[in-house]
């Protein structure tokens, strides 16, 4: 995978927004504040390119990233973030899934979940309804680099018996030491060529 042109695209708010489906795509999803934009930063190498903040739902809309001419990265908003209105949460989620559902170039959905944390009904949810939909999904267990070795993996399968997923599907990453890059971008490769 060449991450050398990389451009941010538009950010799209509503279905008609949504650029010419000419390029397979690869959507980022995640409860809000897990590290979506970060893993995408790590991912292209490029630091600045999507914007990270410790305050969460701080992506909104569907951001688009085209990478040369080959695909595009789609960084979702997060979900599950309490503060914003539920009408807002609502609109998101309507917009999520119906784009979920039927946009013909989607070849996966990386799911981003926090290592450090218990399986939450959200993220089953997620994987659920992208099972039931037939929608591929590429698990990715972040912030590795917050736990030693031996957390790691006990952690890794308690969200792998939470969600139901095989150890040999997910990847432990982490946006800080680029750990899980290659594995990413290997699994990535799979779906997209
Ligand atoms: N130590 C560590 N911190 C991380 C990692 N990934 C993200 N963070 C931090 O977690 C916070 C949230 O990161 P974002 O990338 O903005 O998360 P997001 O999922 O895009 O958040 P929203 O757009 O608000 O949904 C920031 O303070 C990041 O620096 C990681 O792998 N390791
Ligand atoms: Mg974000």
């Amino acid at each position: 995978m060449d991450f050398s042109k990389v451009k941010f695209l538009l950010s799209v708010h509503s279905i008609k927004q949504l650029p010419a489906a000419e390029l397979p795509e690869v959507a980022f999803a995640g409860r809000s504040n897990v590290g979506k934009s970060s893993l995408i930063n790590k991912l292209l190498g490029r630091k600045g390119l999507v914007k990270v903040s410790a305050r969460p739902g701080k992506t909104q809309g569907l951001n688009y990233f085209q990478v040369g001419e080959q695909f595009y990265l789609v960084d979702l908003p997060g979900y599950g973030f309490a503060k914003v209105p539920k009408a807002m949460q609502n609109d998101w989620q309507g917009l999520i899934s119906t784009y979920l559902q039927n946009r013909s170039t989607l070849k996966c959905v990386v799911v981003i979940v926090d290592i450090r944390h218990e399986p939450k009904s959200q993220d089953t949810q997620l994987f659920d309804w992208l099972r039931v939909n037939n929608i591929p999904f590429i698990p990715v267990y972040t912030k590795i680099d917050k736990l030693s070795g031996n957390e790691r993996m006990k952690n890794a399968t308690r969200l792998d018996k939470g969600h139901s997923i095989h150890p040999s599907q997910r990847i432990l990453f982490s946006a800080k030491s680029g750990q899980g890059r290659d594995d990413l971008i290997a699994a990535l490769a799979s779906f997209v060529w």
